[in-house]
């Protein structure tokens, strides 16, 4: 049977971050100030230790001035909303990134509220999510949905028009802003969620389909047309034989039976939406330095 071609997210997110590089080494050569992301952290998840450390590198290898700060578990709303403050009025600052999920006791949305509008790289703020519908330019757009478009064109060429895509999921940080960029890109888009009463019927009309549930596993080839290009958001840490493994929200093997292309995990996605952080921290700067974008 034929097998879909494996879609390395992270070749294109390398020859990104080496693009956003050169542009920084060229900014260090013109003496100018270098662009500054500020990553916070509440709390100790190790998933999220790993995402933040991937930061870090990343930024490293592209010449932007990272910076992480990890605030206790305990710390209350008062102590990490004056944190954003200051980050909002530092002029060092291009990007900061408030990871979630945080502590149940603080109000996520409030915190994201607080981000300044310029500086938002996750492009989580309101007024991010409505300039983002409006197809403003100076939008900063979620950096996983980002990942996915530039993931199918890779593989389908950069014009996506008249394409079917099925989105699994509805979250504010994946589902909907993906409907949204891709829309943006002249598909017809379809949300299939929890509540849908045909999910595997719709989406095997696609021919993009992306998964962001985060439940492992849960698309099998029931849910996929022959040819379809498939790109898998989900990363789910299981065990298997006694050995951690990570796993997306498409059961790969068997859809790779069927599918013209396919995203693994890791190595897919992932990479992909540390690349456009950077990417984001950018366009924040080229913003906040008073460019047009
Ligand atoms: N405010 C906020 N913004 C986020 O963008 C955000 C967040 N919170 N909370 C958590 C999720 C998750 N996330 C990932 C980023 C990179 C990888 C990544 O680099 N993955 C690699 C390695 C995975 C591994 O080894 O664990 C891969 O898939 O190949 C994964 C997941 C960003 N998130
Ligand atoms: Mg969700």
């Amino acid at each position: 049977m034929e097998t879909a071609a494996i879609i390395n997210g992270k070749e294109v997110a390398d020859s990104l971050v080496a693009s956003i590089a050169t542009q920084v080494a060229q900014l260090e050569a013109e003496g100018k100030r270098l662009p500054g992301l500020a990553v916070v952290m509440v709390g100790d998840n190790p998933a999220s230790d790993v995402y933040v450390r991937n930061k870090t590198r990343r930024c490293q290898q592209a010449g932007i001035l990272g910076q992480e700060f990890r605030l206790d578990e305990a710390t209350t709303e008062a102590d990490l909303l004056g944190l954003v403050d200051r980050l909002n009025d530092d002029p060092g600052v291009d990007g900061i990134l408030v990871q979630l999920p945080l502590p149940a006791h603080l109000d996520e949305q409030r915190v994201l509220n607080r981000i300044a509008v310029a500086k938002d790289v996750d492009g989580f703020h309101p007024n991010n999510v409505g300039k983002l519908s409006l197809g403003d330019a100076t939008a900063l757009v979620p950096c996983t949905p980002q990942g996915c478009v530039t993931l199918a064109q890779s593989e389908l060429g950069a014009d996506l028009s008249g394409k079917h895509v099925v989105i699994v999921g509805r979250s504010n940080i994946v589902g909907k802003p993906a409907a949204q960029l891709f829309l943006a890109q002249h598909c017809s888009v379809t949300v299939v969620h929890s509540r849908s009463a045909n999910g595997a019927e719709l989406a095997r009309q696609a021919d993009i389909l992306v998964v962001a549930v985060g439940r492992p596993e849960m698309v099998g080839p029931d849910w996929v047309k022959p040819g379809a290009v498939v790109i898998d958001v989900g990363i789910n840490r299981t065990e298997r034989d006694g050995k951690a493994k990570l796993v997306g929200d498409v059961a790969f093997g068997p859809v790779a039976q069927l599918a013209a292309a396919i995203t693994p995990v890791p190595g897919g996605v992932g990479p992909m939406t540390i690349a456009y952080l950077l990417e984001n921290t950018m366009k924040a700067y080229a913003m906040n330095q008073g460019q047009q974008v």
